[in-house]
């Protein structure tokens, strides 16, 4: 326990920075994207869904970004606000920029892939000079997330924040969330990734992000236990790979391992999966719970977002995450 101390005594336990988008997740599931006719709309956005998943979980939560002068960007604004969000640094941009979209295809609960459509769109026009130094100050952990290096002004903004959170002792938590089609090179996209880790206390990625960072160590044999190794050289204190319906693996600085088995899910689709895990753990983490404790939760929320058709929606207060544990507990989640 405790093998990360979040500061007290501050105003706002959560605080992320990235992108705020928009989903369009088909409403005719199991076909493919050609044959679909219609989509449900939904805040989006990595770090928009786990921000929104801490504020479902009864967290003090706020978000750093950049939104369209748009009915989409003001769509966005307003679902933060009913959620709870604090919203006083998401800037609204004046450039005529468009907000990111996602369309999801659903071909099979296990055949689901995401078209973007992310040509000049505003978070990744976040400047550093619009970061707030004093948000991430009250804040106990910040929260950053890959995409939004992909691209200057919003790669400057993301290492501000970060000059900001090591200067004030705010636990920073980095949410690989890789999506190629934001980058130009595995150079360019390596390098960065690196950059930015080496400044986390918490590292999430999955197998295949964790090999992406590793495109220029060709000289160590690959395995999780070495990948995590790496990071606390520097300043990581927990390392979590994670393996889709295999589960978890997470690794801290003592040297020590835990393994998460994932819970049962009816799944509808698998993107949100990595989301609600990232909420659900912190969510633990932060309550001081037993790292294995905090990633039972996190697999709980993530069972529960990937049985729906959202992401953000989705995301589980923490009487719903209770309740599944202990449906599942009992043996009333039967997957077929
Ligand atoms: N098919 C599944 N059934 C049950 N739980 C799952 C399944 N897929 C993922 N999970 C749960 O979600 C967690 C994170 O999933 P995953 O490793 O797929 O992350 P990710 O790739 O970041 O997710 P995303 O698809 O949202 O990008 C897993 O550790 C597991 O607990
Ligand atoms: O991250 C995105 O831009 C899209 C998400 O909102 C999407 O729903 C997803 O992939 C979640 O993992």
């Amino acid at each position: 326990m405790g093998y990360v101390s979040f500061p007290a005594s501050r105003k706002t336990d959560f605080t992320a920075i990235g992108r705020l988008c928009i989903d369009l997740n088909a409403n005719e599931i199991n076909r493919p994207m050609e044959e679909t006719m219609t989509f449900t709309k939904y805040v989006g956005g990595s770090p928009a869904n786990i921000a929104i998943g801490m504020s479902r979980l009864g967290m003090e939560t706020a978000f750093i970004g950049k939104i369209a002068n748009d009915q989409m960007g003001r769509f966005i604004y307003s679902y933060l606000e009913r959620n709870g969000i604090d919203t006083s640094n998401v800037v609204t941009d004046d450039t005529g920029a468009v907000t990111g979209l996602a369309f999801t295809e659903i071909k099979s609960p296990t055949d689901c892939s995401i078209l973007m459509y992310r040509d000049h769109v505003a978070d990744l026009l976040l400047q550093a000079r619009e970061v707030q130094e004093q948000l991430i100050e009250d804040s106990k952990v910040l929260l950053i997330s890959g995409t939004a290096l992909a691209q200057s002004p919003s790669r400057e903004a993301v290492f501000q924040a970060l000059t900001y959170a090591k200067k004030h002792g705010t636990v920073i938590v980095f949410d690989l969330d890789y999506r190629p089609y934001t980058w130009t090179s595995a150079e360019e996209t390596a390098v960065y990734y690196n950059l930015a880790a080496e400044k986390c206390d918490i590292i999430l990625g999955t197998r295949e992000e964790f090999d992406m960072m590793e495109t220029f160590d060709h000289n160590t044999q690959r395995s999780d236990q070495v990948t995590s190794q790496k990071w606390f050289d520097y300043s990581a204190k927990i390392v979590v790979i994670k393996h889709g319906k295999e589960g978890s693996i997470a690794y801290t600085r003592e040297g020590l391992s835990h393994r998460a088995d994932s819970y049962p899910a009816r799944v509808v689709k698998t993107f949100g999966a990595g989301d609600s895990y990232a909420a659900g753990f912190l969510y633990g983490l932060m309550q001081n719970w037993t790292i294995e404790r905090s990633m039972a939760y996190g697999s709980a929320a993530a069972s529960i977002v990937i049985s729906s058709h959202s992401c953000s929606d989705a995301m589980p207060t923490v009487e719903q995450v209770n309740d599944y544990i202990e449906r599942c507990n009992r043996g009333e989640i039967i997957v077929s």
